[in-house]
């Protein structure tokens, strides 16, 4: 099966539509006011709508240490498929989440080295019931004014050694047209998501780029 495809931070549906027609089968909608890729709960309705329409893909809303009110609107407003947590939620907060929601979880882990990975596990634990699958991402700049993610850096992919063979796993993190056939190989990710590496400056997506991103993502195979 080849590697699903995940495009970040779409605010637009000139951009929905190029990554839709590019053959993306997710796509993630920022609810992060400090991101340049933020949108509203109703343009994330209205985008998730549109995507419903054209169909194939799955709708991803990312949030970060979101409270409450926040998870149940978007429950009840935008319906994604799933929700992606990209702060600092602990595993009682993320099966808090998945309980209000109802909703699928995809539980972004900053990556440094080995330990993270393995500590990682214990989002999936006990089967169903925290997150749904893990998603490995760059270990943000130290900067306290720095994005949790979405900052275009890469880390080492050989440290993603200790997850295969546990369960299928997402990779994040300065993926780019360029170098994302290089990661499925290293890694086997089941999914590699994308938001700066398809951009032409932060927030403005550039159709050609996820095309291209798209194109070597899948023809690309674990090595
Ligand atoms: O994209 C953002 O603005 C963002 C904001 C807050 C948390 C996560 C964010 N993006 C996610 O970060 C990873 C890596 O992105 P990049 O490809 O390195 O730019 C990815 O999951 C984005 O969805």
């Amino acid at each position: 099966m080849s590697t699903r495809v995940k495009i970040c931070g779409i605010r637009t549906s000139d951009a929905l539509d190029a990554a839709l027609d590019a053959g993306a089968d997710l796509i993630g909608l920022v609810l992060y006011p400090k991101s340049p890729r933020n949108v509203s709960l109703d343009e994330a309705a209205a985008l998730t709508l549109r995507a419903r329409h054209h169909g194939g893909a799955d709708v991803v809303t990312l949030l970060v240490d979101p409270d409450d009110a926040l998870v149940e609107a978007v429950a009840e407003k935008i319906k994604p498929d799933l929700i992606q947590l990209h702060g600092h939620e602990m595993t009682a907060r993320v099966e808090a989440v998945r309980e209000l929601s109802g909703l699928r979880i995809l539980k972004a882990v900053p990556v440094g080295d080995a330990e993270d990975v393995a500590a990682a596990f214990d989002y999936l634990k006990p089967n169903g019931t925290r997150a749904q699958m893990l998603l490995f991402d760059a270990k943000p700049p130290a900067d306290p004014g720095s994005l949790p993610g979405g900052n275009g850096l890469t880390f080492d992919w050989r440290i993603l050694e200790a997850a295969k063979g546990r369960a299928p796993f997402a990779l994040a993190g300065g993926l780019t047209p360029e170098n994302v056939a290089a990661a499925i190989a290293l890694t086997g990710a089941a999914i590699v998501d994308v938001s700066s590496g398809v951009e032409s400056r932060p927030g403005e997506k550039d159709p050609e780029r996820i095309r291209r991103f798209l194109k070597a993502a899948k023809v690309a195979k674990e090595a």
